[in-house]
C-alpha cells in the first residue's frame, strides 16, 4: 500500500530517521515501538508529509509519490490522524468535531456551509461506532479524555480513510481506557480494511493490539516482525541501544516472515 524507499530525516547534525524502507501493507495494524526520541513520531509524520524527509521517497500504491502536490493531497484526503492530545476544538460539540473530518472533502468556501444531511450521517454513524451517540450534542470539553479520544477517532472515520496514523494516541490515558481506546481502533480499521500506523510506549498493549511491529532506536529500524517475535532480547536492544550499536542490530524483514502482498 506504501513503500518508503531510504527515507531520512535530518534536523541540522541530528539524525531523527536514518535510510528507512518499510513496506506498509492493507489492512494491517502496525505500532511503533521505541524509546523517546527513536523516532517513531518522525516516521509516522513522514506518512502523510507532515514531516519533510530530507531524502528518499514515499510511494503510495495508485496514487504515487508523495513529493507531488496533487498525491499528496488526495493521499491526506483518504488518511487520518489521532494525536495524543486529541486535537479537538473544545467549545464544539462532538459532532461538530467529528464532522471536521470531511473538511478534505470540500473546498474552503463549500466549508463555510453546513454540510449535507449524508455527511452528517457519515458523522453520526462514526459517533455511534465509538460508543458515543448519546453524546453528539456535548462540548467536548466536558468529556472524559477517553471519551475525547474516542471523538478523535470518530473524526477520523469520518473521513472515510484508507489509512490511520495514531501518535501516541493513549498516551494521556489511565491502562483501562487505553485498553478500551485501542480496542475500540483496532476492532473499526479490522471491520473496515483500514490500515493503522500507531506509535506506543507501552509494550503489553503493542503485543495485544498489533498485527506488526517496528521497533526504532536512534532513527534506525531494528525490529520488524509480528508481535510473537518480540523477545528480551530486542527489547533490551530497542529501549539501551546506544547510537554506535544500532547498525549492529540486524533488521528482520517483515514481508518475508507473512509473505503478505501490498
Ligand atoms: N522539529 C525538530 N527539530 C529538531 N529535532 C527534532 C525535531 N523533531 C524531532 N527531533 C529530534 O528527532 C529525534 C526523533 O524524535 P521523535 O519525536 O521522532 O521521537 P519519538 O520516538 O517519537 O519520541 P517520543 O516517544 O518522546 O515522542 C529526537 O532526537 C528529537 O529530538
Amino acid at each position: 500500500m506504501i513503500q518508503l524507499n531510504d527515507v531520512s530525516v535530518r534536523y541540522g547534525d541530528t539524525y531523527a530517521l536514518r535510510s528507512t524502507s518499510l513496506k506498509l501493507h492493507k489492512g494491517q495494524f502496525t505500532v511503533l515501538l521505541g524509546a523517546s526520541g527513536a523516532g517513531k513520531s518522525t516516521l509516522l509524520r513522514c506518512i502523510n508529509m507532515m514531516c519533510q524527509p530530507s531524502a528518499g521517497t514515499i510511494d503510495v500504491v495508485g496514487l504515487g509519490l508523495l513529493q507531488n502536490r496533487r498525491v499528496l493531497q488526495a493521499h491526506r484526503r483518504q488518511t487520518g490522524m489521532v494525536f495524543q492530545q486529541h486535537q479537538l476544538i473544545a467549545r464544539r460539540t462532538a459532532l461538530q468535531n467529528v464532522l471536521m473530518g470531511r473538511l478534505g472533502y470540500h473546498t474552503t468556501l463549500r466549508s463555510l456551509f453546513p454540510l449535507s444531511q449524508e455527511e452528517q450521517r457519515i458523522g453520526l454513524r462514526a459517533l455511534d461506532r465509538v460508543g458515543l451517540l448519546h453524546k453528539a450534542l456535548t462540548r467536548v470539553d466536558q468529556l472524559s479524555g477517553g471519551q475525547q479520544q474516542r471523538v478523535g477517532i470518530a473524526r477520523a472515520l469520518t473521513q472515510q480513510p484508507k489509512l490511520i496514523l495514531a501518535d501516541e494516541p493513549v498516551a494521556s490515558l489511565d491502562p483501562a481506557t487505553s485498553e478500551k481506546v485501542l480496542e475500540i481502533l483496532r476492532q473499526i480499521c479490522k471491520e473496515d480494511g483500514i490500515s493503522a500506523v500507531v506509535s506506543l510506549h507501552q509494550v503489553d498493549l503493542a503485543l495485544k493490539y498489533s498485527d506488526r511491529i517496528v521497533g526504532l532506536a536512534h532513527g534506525k529500524v531494528m525490529f520488524d516482525a509480528v508481535p510473537t517475535d518480540l523477545n528480551e532480547n530486542v527489547l533490551a536492544a530497542l529501549y539501551d541501544a546506544k547510537p554506535s550499536t544500532v547498525s549492529e542490530v540486524p533488521t528482520m524483514p517483515f514481508a518475508s516472515i507473512l509473505n503478505l502482498s501490498m
